[in-house]
């Protein structure tokens, strides 16, 4: 991987690389913040992964998460939100498909599936190229997200039970399979059989037998995007019916933006703190 950014903050540094994406075959950028603590000794690793339009860059510019970083000892790692590039398939008429909209799952329908494979690269890909060239505990590591990064955080920890040890989100897509933002982008990567959706869905992957982990979801009521698009209270009531504990606080007011991120960012941090103790 190439390193192409290098800034200090808050007694630790804020890298940016590329590397050519097996996965995705395509060249990726990711940004990563190293603590204080890794210039003396590894870190676990919380990975943020982000909503539609962005790019590894919204994250680190507007949350706020770094100085919380520094002082809990932990790496962020910052994927990008899909393959792209020139050769990548993209809808440039929406904000919603496509470039900036890779909804973290592996397509299986063409013209995506030779580049759309981002659960494999933020699960596997990712995971192993940062642990081997950076000072990350092998293995220890949670993961969060913003919307449908959200939806991506909760499908990847669902999916690979001990993988990760606790999970969160921010205004999270909760049911992508009943939502204009979900069906957009499932029905063109997976195509129209709407049950092999269900692999890529939370609260679905809840209802067929997901396994607990620690999980802290927080949501604004004033976020303009609840009513038509996140549905969380079909993935509460999925847990509720099958016992499995989870977090879930409604902020009053706040909206859908990273004001509402930046506002509980801290709290995530430490609520992820506390399962990642290496000791
Ligand atoms: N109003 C947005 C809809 C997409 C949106 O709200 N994206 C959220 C994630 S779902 C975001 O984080 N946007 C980038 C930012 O606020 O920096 C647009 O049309 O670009």
């Amino acid at each position: 991987m190439r390193q192409i950014e290098h800034i200090k903050e808050s007694g630790g540094w804020l890298n940016r690389y590329t590397h050519d994406s097996a996965c995705c075959h395509c060249e990726m950028t990711f940004s990563v913040y190293l603590p204080p603590a890794a210039s003396t000794r590894k870190v676990p690793a919380l990975y943020f992964l982000s909503g539609l339009t962005c790019t590894d860059d919204n994250v680190r510019v507007k949350a706020g998460a770094q100085r919380y970083a520094a002082a809990l000892g932990i790496a962020l790692v910052m994927p990008d939100t899909s393959p792209r590039g020139e050769g990548v398939a993209d809808d440039p008429d929406r904000y919603d498909l496509g470039q900036g909209a890779g909804f973290y799952i592996n397509a299986t329908c063409e013209p995506w599936a030779s580049h759309y494979q981002m659960y494999d690269y933020v699960t596997r890909e990712l995971p192993a190229l940062v642990e081997a060239e950076l000072p990350l505990i092998p293995g220890l590591k949670s993961i969060t997200g913003h919307s449908m990064g959200g939806h991506g955080a909760l499908i990847c920890a669902f999916k690979n039970p001990g993988a990760y040890q606790s999970v969160s989100a921010f205004a999270p897509i909760c049911n992508p399979v009943n939502c204009g933002w979900g069906e957009g982008c499932l029905s063109a990567y997976l195509g129209d059989d709407r049950e092999a959706w269900n692999a890529w869905d939370a609260t679905a992957l809840v209802k067929a037998g997901a396994k607990p982990l620690p999980l802290l979801i927080d949501q604004g009521t004033g976020d303009e995007f609840l009513a038509e698009q996140l549905h969380p209270r079909a993935l509460v009531d999925a847990c509720l019916e099958r016992n499995i504990p989870i977090q879930f606080r409604m902020q009053e007011d706040y909206d859908h933006s990273y004001h509402f991120i930046a506002s509980f960012i801290g709290e995530h941090l430490a609520f992820h703190a506390r399962h990642l103790q290496s000791d």
